[in-house]
């Protein structure tokens, strides 16, 4: 990171314990703008945790993070203002329509009507919003739901796009929509989290990855980094051929 320049995230000796068990430890790692970060690890890595402290959902319980400079323990309305999350929730109020409901989060955010609707317009275009917005979302199919609920976290223009496992459920269409939306959304200033378990979503959208095993930090790099750095052919190769070194190192 250059002198004068805030990272847009920036997490250190991170922590998170549930009684005994630690779910994150110790982690730290910064991103800058205009990349699509991506969290990997199996199911319990402690992707939901890292991001549900990043979303101010969850008290860490060592170290710090900061978006755009904004502690997230001290300052949560600051960071909840500059952040969009898409979590797996799709709960949408059935009597809106997609318009109405982005209208109304819209409105949340202080922009004018006229500038909601052009950042509808906006998001049409890029999600292919098209029936949704007038269709009241208790008919909403789970595609047409993630559709809404992508645009909804987006719909102030964040400065981080968190996704918590946000492809998982969706079928092949709504599923490319959602990969092609984070690829076109790389932004100078603005930065997308990307949490899977599906090592080939990361391959194709993720500009650099962290893998997490166990809750902590295994390596961080760009995809071709971790691939030479393995001698592996591929990024679900390179995670095992990582996460068997870590147990390995444990075990001596
Ligand atoms: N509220 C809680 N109380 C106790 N333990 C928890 C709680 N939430 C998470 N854990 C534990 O912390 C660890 C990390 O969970 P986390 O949900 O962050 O993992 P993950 O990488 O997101 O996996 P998944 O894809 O299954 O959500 C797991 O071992 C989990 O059982």
């Amino acid at each position: 990171m250059g002198k004068g320049k805030t990272d847009v995230l920036d997490i250190r000796n991170l922590g998170k314990t549930y009684g005994k068990h630690a779910a994150l430890r110790d982690v730290t790692l910064s991103a800058e703008g205009g990349e699509v970060f991506g969290l990997l690890g199996p199911n319990g890595a402690g992707k939901t945790t890292l991001l549900r402290i990043l979303a101010t959902l969850l008290q860490p319980t060592a170290g710090t993070a900061a978006v755009a400079g904004h502690d997230v323990t001290r300052e949560p309305e600051a960071v909840r203002r500059i952040i969009g999350v898409v979590n797996g929730g799709m709960g949408l109020p059935a009597r809106l329509t997609g318009r109405e409901v982005l209208r109304s989060f819209a409105g949340f955010y202080g922009l004018t009507r006229g500038q909601a609707d052009r950042r509808i317009a906006e998001l049409d275009a890029a999600l292919d919003l098209g029936r949704t917005l007038d269709t009241r979302a208790g008919e909403y199919s789970t595609g047409m739901k993630q559709k809404v609920v992508i645009a909804r976290a987006v719909i102030h223009d964040p400065h981080v796009l968190i996704l918590d496992e946000a492809a998982s459920g969706l079928d092949i269409f709504a599923r490319r929509t959602l990969l092609d939306f984070v690829a076109a959304a790389r932004r100078p200033g603005r930065l997308t989290l990307y949490s899977t378990h599906v090592m080939s979503e990361a391959e194709e959208v993720c500009d650099r990855v962290a893998i997490l095993h166990e809750g902590a930090l295994v390596t961080v790099g760009t995809i071709p980094d971790i691939l030479a750095r393995t001698g592996e052919r591929n990024l679900e190769r390179a995670f095992f051929a990582l996460v068997r070194g870590t147990e390995a190192r444990r075990a001596v």
